[in-house]
């Protein structure tokens, strides 16, 4: 969670502000004001992993729209009855109470969090020190997941472990909650879910061995689970969740293009599309599209449908001859519903249709959903299915820009091949699903201990590419023998026991007469040099041809 005690407090104080204007001024417009902040607010809790908070936030917005849906039909007058403004205060009133509490339990605890984060040494510029993260674990059987507990202990994450009939001590807030559902009937396991719930606000409460029945899963997640994972399930997809939990990756900001020939309207949806943290840029001229998607790179173009001189769906079929922009998202806004248009934007690969003047809640859930959805579908492409890495291709793309950024601000960068050792007996000893878990763990710990700057790739079956943009050779050096310290005492569990796997790393400094090709196939070579020398150790060549 990287939102600090002030944020929460700031939004919360808003959403009272505006919740105030709404009870001295009955209009809609007001109401409305406070319906975005609602939404807003909810989408941020979820966005930082506030669970319990986000559930609270949720049942409000749920409320709030549903009012929003009777001010503004035309027979329902425009205001709030007395009676709906009462309760809604209390439902207000209750939510902010439950974010002040948090706020104030929680500040001690995030304020010395991020002290230490501050005091990181400046000797360790390419590694981001996490702090640890604990999670707690509720089962009365917990020699049935040692091995899931030791594993996780080698990402620096603390687990404790409490029988069904414990309880957990409030403070600090776990990051995660795990509740085991075996050998005790639905209601009971029901019911310490909704204690759970209630008594941490952001934890992530995920229900373990739950039924694969459909009541089962229902229950858990009305009753507050986050998530749930079915009775047979995989531990290394439970361990690919709290590892992601933990981890410092990060969404970045949804983008969107705003395409719109009138500039108050520009201004209006860009204003909303702000208050839900949404950066975008508008432009009033059709034609300067293509410039704007290159130099702004949007997940999405908020098209207006009738400009002067041309439709949007003529706009799109210009964006859609480049290659790039084939899969954006167009969500168009128009005056009116006319079939033709539609159809012809349909076919255009059109997302939506959005009706004038529209619904600031809407706007902003349509566009979030839309972005989400483009985002999965191109995560998909650019990265890894075993280990959500970037994949080849995409690590060399990712290589090329990290190499021209560093040409135009004269800064280093480094790049290191590294290669898990003897992998192929790891297959035939133990087996390929278990080789699968072994490059799963060393993507984790890479991912996990480089910064938000630097890119890690999965160049090749049990091959990794580490781009370090800003660090000097000596600097990754330090980083990834940390690394392979660390990776070789991870204890892989087998049946009767557990084995280790160490690799070998190879390093190479960019200069300026290296090209990306010339770059990775330095890193071969130092790679080569590691695995002669006897394995599990890293080779630097300099910039000069020398091997270190
Ligand atoms: N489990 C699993 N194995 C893979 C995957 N991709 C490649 N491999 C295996 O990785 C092994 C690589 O073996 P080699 O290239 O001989 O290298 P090595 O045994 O690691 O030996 P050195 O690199 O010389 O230390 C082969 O057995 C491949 O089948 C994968 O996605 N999952």
């Amino acid at each position: 969670m990287s939102c600090t005690p002030e944020d929460l407090q700031k939004r919360c104080q808003e959403l009272a502000a505006k919740w105030q204007t709404c009870t001295r001024q009955t209009g809609l417009d007001s109401f409305v004001e406070f319906a975005v902040s609602v939404s807003s607010f909810t989408e941020f809790l979820e966005g930082h992993g506030l669970s319990g908070l986000h559930q609270s936030a949720h049942s409000l917005e749920q409320k709030v729209l549903s009012l929003m849906d009777q001010l503004m039909d035309p027979s329902g007058g425009g205001a709030l009855s007395a009676d709906a403004s009462t309760l809604l205060n209390a439902q207000v009133q209750e939510f902010a109470g439950r974010v002040q509490a948090f706020v104030q339990g929680h500040s001690s605890h995030l304020t010395e969090r991020r002290h230490a984060r501050d005091a990181t040494p400046d000797a360790e510029p390419v590694s981001t020190l996490e702090l640890p993260k604990n999670i707690a674990f509720v089962t009365d059987t917990p020699t049935a997941w040692k091995d899931l507990v030791a594993q996780v202990g080698f990402f620096h994450v603390q687990v404790e472990m409490v029988g069904t009939a414990q309880t957990l001590a409030a403070a600090p807030e776990p990051a995660m909650v795990l509740v085991d559902a075996a050998n005790r009937p639905l209601t009971a396991f029901v019911a310490q879910v909704q204690t759970l719930r209630g008594q941490f606000s952001a934890s992530n409460i995920v229900g373990v061995n739950v039924g694969v029945d459909f009541e089962s899963q229902q229950q858990a997640l009305s009753a507050g689970c986050d998530a749930c994972f079915a009775t047979g399930t995989q531990h290394a997809a439970i361990m690919a969740r709290i590892v992601k939990l933990c981890s410092n990756e990060e969404e970045p900001a949804y983008r969107v293009l705003v395409v719109e020939d009138s500039k108050t309207a520009g201004a209006m949806i860009r204003r909303t599309l702000s208050e839900a943290g949404i950066e975008s840029l508008a432009i009033t001229r059709p034609q300067d599209v293509l410039t704007a998607l290159v130099s702004f790179q949007p997940d999405l173009v908020l098209m207006d449908m009738y400009m002067p001189g041309c439709t949007g769906v003529e706009v799109t079929r210009v964006i859609r001859q480049h290659a790039e922009f084939l899969s954006t998202p167009v969500v168009y806004l128009s005056g009116d519903s006319n079939v033709a248009l539609q159809v012809d934007a349909l076919r255009l690969g059109g997302d939506h249709f959005l009706t004038k003047p529209f619904n600031p809640v809407i706007l902003n859930a349509v566009v979030k959903s839309k972005i989400d959805r483009y985002r999965t579908l191109r995560r998909t492409m650019l990265h890894d299915s075993l280990t959500g890495l970037l994949n080849h291709t995409t690590s060399k793309q990712q290589l090329q820009s990290a190499i021209n950024a560093a040409r135009l601000d004269g800064s280093t960068l480094c790049v290191a091949m590294v290669d898990i050792d003897h992998f192929k007996s790891v297959n035939d000893t133990y087996g390929h699903p278990m080789g699968d878990h072994v490059i799963r763990s060393l993507s984790w710990l890479l991912k996990q201990r480089v910064r938000k700057t630097d890119a890690v790739g999965r160049y090749g079956g049990e091959e990794f590419v580490v781009i370090l943009p800003g660090a000097l050779s000596e600097q990754a050096y330090t980083l990834l023998d940390r690394i392979r310290v660390d990776f070789s005492r991870i204890r892989h569990p087998v049946d009767d026991g557990w084995f280790s796997s160490n690799f070998s790393g190879g390093i190479a400094q960019w200069n300026a007469d290296l090209d990306s090709e010339a770059l990775l196939k330095r890193a071969d070579e130092a790679l080569y040099q590691a695995k002669r020398a006897g394995r599990n150790r890293l080779q630097v060549l300099q910039s000069g041809s020398q091997a270190k």
